[in-house]
């Protein structure tokens, strides 16, 4: 038997997963944030983590893009175990696209270059070529009137949804999405919703923390609801948000309750 088939996550597909978390452990002193999760996203999978404020969403995500070492477990990506303390943080960080909650482009760099530099700085990728093709995905998104903007030119939405597009320029494995609605006001969080449901139309594999629980449920494949840094529940949205009241109460807590 394999390792991916000795844990019950709940994987809807047998294709070896692009993730693989096994039993992570991470404290913040006497705090274990992180108390034995196990989980596998597949190819072209999307993946919606919720829970209340402070069970360990965010922190999850930074252990797979190696900003937080755990204490104890495995992360495989691919077929690679990316928690071996040998591993080079920067090639790792290279196959994952990540996008967090505030949009931290860089306020010096036009759009273009925001969206280009990591492809031609870590994938050595020639600027023409590169630049082609961000203006492909800033047109597919319709931004390629902004490709010359500078970040402060831009409203929330837009700089989300560039950052977005930044963090697939390089056609990464993997995406992490943490919160990347949160920061907005709420007439921009649509637009930028409908660009992850573009990504998830083009077949990205995702993993995303959220508090949009209707989001969650429209474009997640599988729900896995964390508390106190345990994975719950894990399953298709239709059962891990069966519950309209449960989904409000859980919608309330994560907004509003303070972290623990
Ligand atoms: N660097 C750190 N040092 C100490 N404690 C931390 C650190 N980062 C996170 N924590 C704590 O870990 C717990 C989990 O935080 P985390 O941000 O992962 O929760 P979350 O589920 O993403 O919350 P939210 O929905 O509010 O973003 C919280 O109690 C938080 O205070």
């Amino acid at each position: 038997m394999t390792e991916s088939t000795t844990v019950p996550t709940g994987a809807s597909t047998t294709a070896s997963p692009v993730l693989r978390l096994r039993d992570i452990h991470l404290s913040f002193g006497d705090h274990e944030v992180l108390r034995g999760i196990d989980l596998d996203v597949s190819a072209h999978e999307v993946v919606a983590l919720i829970g209340a404020s402070g069970s360990g969403k965010s922190t999850l995500l930074r252990t797979v893009n190696l900003l937080e070492r755990i204490d104890d477990g495995q992360i495989f990506l691919q077929a690679d175990d990316i928690s071996d303390p040998r591993t080079n943080a920067d090639a790792v960080r290279a196959r994952i696209g990540v996008v967090f909650q505030s949009y931290n482009l860089f306020p010096h760099l036009s759009v273009l270059d925001n969206i280009t530099l990591a492809d031609r700085l870590v994938h050595r990728t020639p600027k023409a070529a590169s630049e082609k093709r961000a203006l492909e995905l800033l047109d597919s998104v319709g931004l390629a009137d902004k490709a010359r903007a500078f970040p402060d030119r831009l409203s929330g939405g837009q700089q989300q949804r560039v950052a977005i597009v930044r963090s697939i320029a390089t056609e990464p494995e993997l995406l992490l999405l943490d919160e990347v609605t949160s920061a907005l006001d709420p007439e921009l969080v649509g637009e930028v919703l409908e660009l992850v449901r573009a990504l998830k139309s083009r077949g990205t594999t995702i993993l995303m923390a959220t508090h949009e629980m209707a989001f969650a449920r429209e474009v997640a494949d599988r729900v896995a609801f964390l508390h106190e840094g345990r994975i719950e529940e894990i399953g298709p949205p239709s059962r891990v948000l069966r519950a309209p009241e449960r989904e409000r109460t859980r919608e309330f807590l994560a907004r509003f309750l303070p972290p623990s």
